[in-house]
């Protein structure tokens, strides 16, 4: 297997997020979760994003496994390599998407990289180096008040400097509507008065294609589904086969299963409009966290139904319920819990026959497939934007769909299902 491009991706559900978008650009592409053995096989890919866990953990354990991530795919044959972050750029002074791109460029031996969360499907543009989420400015968007990072500057100049080592740059958008070459010829001068990261003005697919185009010049960049779509373009074979096509091609057949831990306002709307189509069970989070057996009421209610039909189990709640049980129990261990307490959950599905599973949230996504012990993923067709429908790439035959928890329409859950089979 020689690699086209390798990614390195700070969470699990931006990491399909990013597979969607390049297979979707025609690029046959695998999905790790973790930094893989060396003799899992991928099959004839051309691009591989490895999964990590890796935006809110210490900086210096998110560059570790970011540069381990990355020696992986170099040593795979992958010529460039671009560090996944979230659209909406989360991350803090400490880091860590300055600490963990100054890490790569320099183990890269690059002066400079591109950085660009700009994705225009999802609605995220960057203008004059500021991030705007819709017509919103990121410091006025949802983001604010972010549990764990909250966001409060849109100037992404300003926020990646504060925690990068090297001074950090701006492509404005009259440079990036030059094409590649103009793109290019700035970024280098920029290297030459010692800039190491330069933000990249996007605001349509096509400034991303040409920004795309302008980073292959160099060992890597970093940005949001945006840039991999960029990127993917510049790298496709026009004309090539559906890469996403056999993914379905063989039925897993098995019971069906959605599992929410998300409590963000998309997924709140989804569960609730799952509940005219499939039996729903709502959690008491205190059962999950405390002594009591929640999750073997919980399997016990979904063993009585699962033969029959989806089902869907959520521990989702509203804001303020969020606030108050946080407030018991401690923001950590409360998510914590339950992220545990639905991969408990995860795991007796499967043990009853659960092959297709649907899970809402990133972190909850994480702490499901881990407990399930899934290495790999082929990626196949895209169920709502940044959510493609996965599956196994060794063990047991799955399809799994991973949903970031803002992503998706209100009939989520039932469109997923109703293409995985
Ligand atoms: N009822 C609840 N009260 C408090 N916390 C909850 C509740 N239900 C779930 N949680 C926790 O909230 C967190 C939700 O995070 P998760 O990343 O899964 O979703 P998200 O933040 O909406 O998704 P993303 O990170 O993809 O945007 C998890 O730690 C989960 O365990
Ligand atoms: O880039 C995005 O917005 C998503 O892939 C993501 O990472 C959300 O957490």
């Amino acid at each position: 297997m020689t690699l086209a491009l390798g990614c390195v991706a700070d969470d699990y559900t931006g990491a399909s997020d990013l597979a969607n978008t390049l297979t979707k650009a025609g690029l046959r592409t695998a999905q790790t979760i973790g930094i893989p053995d060396d003799d899992l096989a991928l099959g004839d890919v051309e691009a591989v994003v490895v999964a990590l866990k890796s935006r809110s953990i210490e900086p210096e354990r998110a560059v570790a496994l970011s540069r381990a991530a990355d020696a992986w795919l170099r040593g795979r044959g992958a010529p460039h390599v671009m560090f996944k972050i979230c659209s909406t750029f989360d991350s803090t002074d400490q880091g860590n998407i300055g600490p963990v791109l100054d890490a790569l460029r320099t183990d890269a031996g690059e002066a400079i990289a591109v950085v660009t969360p700009a994705f225009p499907e999802t609605g995220r543009s960057v203008y004059q180096g500021h991030l705007f989420v819709g017509a919103a400015p990121l410091h006025e968007s949802p983001l604010k008040d972010h549990p764990l990072n909250p966001m409060r500057d849109s100037n992404l100049v300003r926020v990646l400097a504060r925690q990068s080592a090297a001074p950090v740059g701006l492509v404005d958008v009259a440079t990036v509507a030059r094409g590649a070459d103009a793109v290019r010829a700035r970024l280098d001068a920029l290297a030459a008065e010692g800039v190491g990261a330069a933000v990249a003005d996007a605001i349509l697919d096509a400034d991303l294609e040409i920004l795309g185009r302008a980073a292959l010049a160099h060992r890597v960049s970093c940005g949001a589904s945006g840039l991999g779509l960029g990127l993917a373009r510049a790298l496709a074979a026009p004309g090539e086969a559906d890469p996403a096509a056999d993914v379905l091609a063989e039925p897993v057949g098995g019971l069906s299963a959605c599992l929410a831990g998300s409590c963000s306002r998309a997924t709140l709307e989804q569960i609730a409009a799952a509940e005219s189509r499939m039996p729903v069970l709502r959690l008491d989070p205190e059962r999950l966290i405390g002594g009591a057996d929640g999750v073997g009421e919980a399997v016990a209610w979904a063993g009585a139904r699962v033969g029959q039909g989806p089902i869907l189990i959520a521990s989702s709640a509203d804001p303020e319920a969020v606030r108050a049980l946080q407030a018991r129990h401690g923001v950590a261990a409360a998510g914590h819990a339950i992220e545990v307490a639905l991969a408990r959950l995860a795991a007796a599905l499967v043990e009853r026959g659960v092959r297709r599973l649907v899970v809402a949230g990133g972190e909850t996504s994480g702490a499901v497939v881990d407990h399930l012990g899934l290495k790999a993923f082929r990626v196949g067709p895209e169920i709502a934007a940044g959510v493609p429908v996965l599956r196994t790439a060794s063990g047991v035959p799955m399809l799994l769909a991973l949903k970031s928890g803002n992503f998706g329409g209100r009939d989520f859950f039932a469109r997923a299902l109703d293409l995985m089979r």
